[in-house]
């Protein structure tokens, strides 16, 4: 039979949705924040150094317009080196407060950036599990580097800009109707054409920018993706596949900044052109008023001069208006993760745990993950100081789900979770997690070296202690092995280590965290007998004295366990040690006798 297969999307990265709300001054407001802690000094040199070129600016053309009239009409020679020296001087002092200027306005941006950039990773290390499941890795990535990046300009460039430009086109205003009030009033009838453009081009281009930016997160979430995935791809040999779906996002971006960079490109080419229908007004109604004697030649000197810098403040001004439009978007997206609460929240009055015994007590646990399905349903469990408990049970069965409430990754839908007595929601989460380790079957190398990454369970360690705790699980002996022992550097993803070695790196990391509760989820990769043995012994070492936790996989690991739970479908079905169970001939010894016959099989 072959079966008429839909053709399915591989990947979807359903959360990255165009985020669309018209432009909000709320929302600027409070970027804007961002800079408060600035306004006592970098902002007002920044400012400073802007009112003073701008009134340069302002007065050169003045001088200029006065020296026409008054020096070279007259023809008075001393009048003129006078005029020529202040205007001289202006410039210079332009040209002075203009690289201030710009260092200042630098340096404020790029600490507002920082300051953001700091935040925003405080803030996503203090979201819950809840949070990381709902988005990828890469689409959380694009916010701390490109939505960021993307304010840059404004935060450097944009904001004092702005007050220049403004101040700017004030002045400039103030000074052509000193000069002409009929000649401005005529030049001024294109600034409702100006108003126009902009509000009309504004919701186009900023929806367009809004979309490069969504195709851009996409590619960088399936980038990440692929890459983690890059060794099950080539196993597949699904490269060809990932690289059409690859080929076909690289083109949605190419496309989507096409648009964009059209739309805005339409903008500049408006402005310049009112500008030429603004300078032809200027020649033609200014010469008349000239020849009728309304206007001196110096008046419309000036007056071209004024109009040359009246456009490019306006365009400059578009310029700032794109890059808002920009970073609205961005903006928007920043704050979307700032606002997002940890779905396991910290009470105010949370207490500190102190040293605790290690008892855990599950009480009508209820707990579903989407509020839909019921991972665990009604569970009733205590786990003893120092004793040795398994979960078993088929995949999908709740055993991880047990884990996470006792972590408090997640919080129980209903019942409580308590540790010593105290339910976890009303204990401080870095004392609760100081006490509970959790061993991953998935060792998390990070990079660096070996003495770090052991380290990394108690960054006060010496390296003494770090030795101790790495020979007490007997990792000492291949560390020593590697070509440069502790300080041999390791990658993210520990590639150099084989799965036994690292995971008796992770049993020194935890060992060397010093934990009252131990939970170790059972890797499931074969390992040599003679690794396993090892294992076996680090595992006696690491869990003596607390209390431990096994999601267990091989059955024949967990026999001298104090319990064993056997769950099913997120409800514990059986309990007892391995001989209570076995001699009741339920769910355990199904287990058990199933996994002998596939060794046997094997
Ligand atoms: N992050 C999640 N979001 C939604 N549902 C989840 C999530 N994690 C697990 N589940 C669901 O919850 C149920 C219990 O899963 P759990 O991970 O606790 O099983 P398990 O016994 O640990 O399985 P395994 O032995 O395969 O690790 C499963 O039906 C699973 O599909």
């Amino acid at each position: 039979m072959t079966p008429s297969k839909p053709r399915r999307e591989r990947f979807q990265y359903s959360n990255e949705m165009v985020i669309d709300k018209p432009f909000n001054w709320s929302l600027m407001a409070r970027l804007f924040q961002y800079i408060k802690p600035y306004t006592t000094r970098l902002l007002p040199l920044a400012i400073l150094a802007v009112l003073v070129s701008t009134a340069a600016r302002l007065f050169a053309p003045l001088m200029i317009s006065l020296a026409i009239d008054h020096a070279l009409v007259n023809k008075d020679g001393q009048l003129l080196t006078i005029f020529v020296s202040v205007i001289a001087a202006m410039y210079i002092l332009n040209w002075l407060a203009n690289t201030l200027r710009i260092r200042w306005t630098q340096q404020l941006g790029q600490s507002v950036i920082y300051d953001l950039r700091q935040h925003l990773f405080q803030h996503i290390q203090r979201l819950s599990h809840r949070f990381f499941d709902q988005r990828s890795a890469g689409s959380i990535l694009v916010r701390i580097t490109n939505d960021i990046n993307s304010l840059q300009e404004l935060l450097t460039n944009g904001i004092v800009n702005v007050i220049m430009d403004i101040l700017l086109l004030v002045g400039i205003i103030v000074m052509l109707t000193v000069l002409s009030p009929n000649l401005t009033a005529a030049i001024l009838v294109v600034l409702p054409l100006m108003f126009l453009i902009s509000v009309k081009l504004r919701r186009l281009i900023r929806r367009s920018w809004q979309n490069v930016r969504m195709k851009q997160s996409i590619i960088n979430s399936h980038l990440n993706e692929s890459i983690q995935g890059m060794r099950v791809t080539q196993s597949f040999t699904q490269e060809k596949e990932n690289m059409s779906f690859f080929t076909r996002l690289n083109q949605d971006n190419f496309d989507a900044w096409n648009d964009a960079s059209k739309k805005s490109a339409v903008f500049r080419p408006f402005v310049e052109m009112t500008g030429a229908i603004g300078t032809a007004i200027l020649i033609v109604y200014g010469s008349y008023l000239v020849r009728v004697d309304a206007l001196t030649v110096g008046a419309l000197v000036g007056f071209a001069i004024y109009i040359g810098n009246f456009w490019e403040p306006i365009s400059r001004l578009g310029q700032v208006y794109n890059q808002l439009l920009m970073a609205m978007a961005s903006t928007e997206r920043i704050f979307e993760f700032l606002d997002e609460k940890p779905s396991v929240p910290e009470k105010n009055d949370a207490q500190s745990l102190g040293q605790i015994q290690g008892r855990v007590e599950l009480d009508g646990v209820v707990f579903s993950y989407d509020g839909k399905r019921r991972a665990l349903d009604g569970i009733e469990l205590t786990f003893q100081p120092g004793q040795k408990v398994a979960l078993v049970g088929h995949t999908g069965s709740g055993k991880t789900s047990i884990v996470n409430l006792i972590c408090r990754f997640y919080d129980p839908t209903a019942g409580s979770v308590r540790i010593d007595g105290h339910d976890l929601r009303d204990l401080k989460l870095d004392d609760l997690r100081s006490q509970v380790s959790i061993v991953l079957q998935e060792t998390f190398i990070f990079s660096g070296t070996i003495m770090e990454n052991i380290r990394f369970g108690r960054p006060a360690a010496t390296d003494e202690e770090v030795k101790a705790a790495a020979e007490a699980v007997g990792a000492n002996a291949f560390i020593q092995r590697l070509p440069k022992g502790y300080d041999t550097e390791v990658e993210e993803r520990g590639n150099i280590l084989s799965t036994g070695e690292r995971q008796l790196l992770s049993f020194a990391r935890t060992l060397l965290a010093d934990p009252r509760i131990i939970i170790l989820d059972e890797a499931t990769a074969s390992i040599d007998t003679e690794t396993e043995l090892k294992i076996q012994e680090a595992m006696k070492t690491l869990l003596a004295g607390r209390t431990a936790i096994l999601i267990a996989h091989r059955l024949s690991t967990i026999r001298d366990a104090d319990n064993i739970v056997v769950l099913e479908n997120g409800r514990i079905i059986e309990q007892g040690d391995h001989h209570q169970l076995m001699e009741r001939r339920g769910e355990y010894h199904n287990l058990v006798t199933a996994q002998f016959r596939v060794l046997d099989v094997g």
